[in-house]
């Protein structure tokens, strides 16, 4: 049986302070920490033993992959890390709280800006600090493709093609991958692999540092799909993620 293991980092500074964060990179808090060391003991405790890792440009992903591979001594993997597994852009949305941004716009339309599939946020202007064309990190993308903000749709659009070119295709090489990213860009890729419609994806929440293991058989055909922890639990800490944009 081949496996992919999608995780979300742990808690970040701005998780915390209930801000939309996208493309800002924040670090990971004391229990961000602690969960990622957590999600790293689960998985050395199923036994997992991975061939390669993929995560994003954004330290909260890439912090977290490293708590990971020291829980499963395994800090030596190859590692691969690409822009495309960034989280969702925000645009201008990026800094705000969730909560006044709900109280300020709506419930509604806060929900649409954080669940709808082809609504984006305005943009972040051309000379605004945060850009991406001025972050030296994304020096070597064409400008064309680097967002200002994006829908889910368009995360979908930047994220699938590394997907389904670099990362799935190293199953044939490795039983066992582990991908760190975030909670849009993991959401896009589940909608991909689970065939859920434009509409039904608005209902899924990713928890942060919670393993979601994905079985293939020989075929590479998706036989199953779990998360690691206590069910109860774990659906507690999504309508948490879900009630996030309330007032
Ligand atoms: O702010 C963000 O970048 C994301 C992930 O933390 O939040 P949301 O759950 O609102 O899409």
């Amino acid at each position: 049986m081949k496996k992919i293991v999608l995780l979300r980092h742990g808690e970040s500074a701005w998780n915390r302070e209930n801000r939309f964060t996208g493309w800002t990179d924040v670090d990971l808090t004391d229990k961000g920490v602690e969960e990622a060391l957590k999600a790293g003991e689960l998985l050395k405790a199923e036994g997992f033993r991975f061939g390669k890792a993929y995560t994003s440009y954004l330290k909260r992903a890439v912090r977290t992959l490293n708590c990971v591979l020291d829980r499963l001594d395994q800090e030596w993997i190859p590692v691969e890390k690409n822009w495309r597994l960034n989280e969702k852009h925000y645009g201008v949305l990026q800094g705000l709280n969730k909560s006044e941004t709900a109280a300020r716009f709506g419930e509604e339309q806060v929900h649409i800006w954080r669940r709808s599939y082809d609504v984006a946020p305005d943009p972040l202007a051309e000379d605004d600090p945060r850009n991406p064309r001025f972050d030296p990190r994304y020096a070597g993308i064409p400008d064309e493709e680097l967002p200002r903000t994006e829908s889910l749709k368009q995360t979908i659009e930047r994220a699938l093609p590394y997907w389904q070119c670099v990362i799935f295709p190293e199953l044939s090489v490795h039983d066992e991958i582990l991908v760190v990213a975030h909670g849009n860009s993991l959401r896009g890729i589940i909608k991909h692999l689970k065939g859920i419609s434009d509409a039904a994806i608005s209902e899924l929440n990713l928890p942060t540092a919670v393993p979601y293991v994905f079985e293939f058989d020989d075929k590479l055909r998706l036989v199953k799909d779990y998360f690691l922890g206590d069910p109860e639990q774990i659906r507690k800490l999504m309508e948490a993620v879900a009630n996030q944009g309330k007032k």
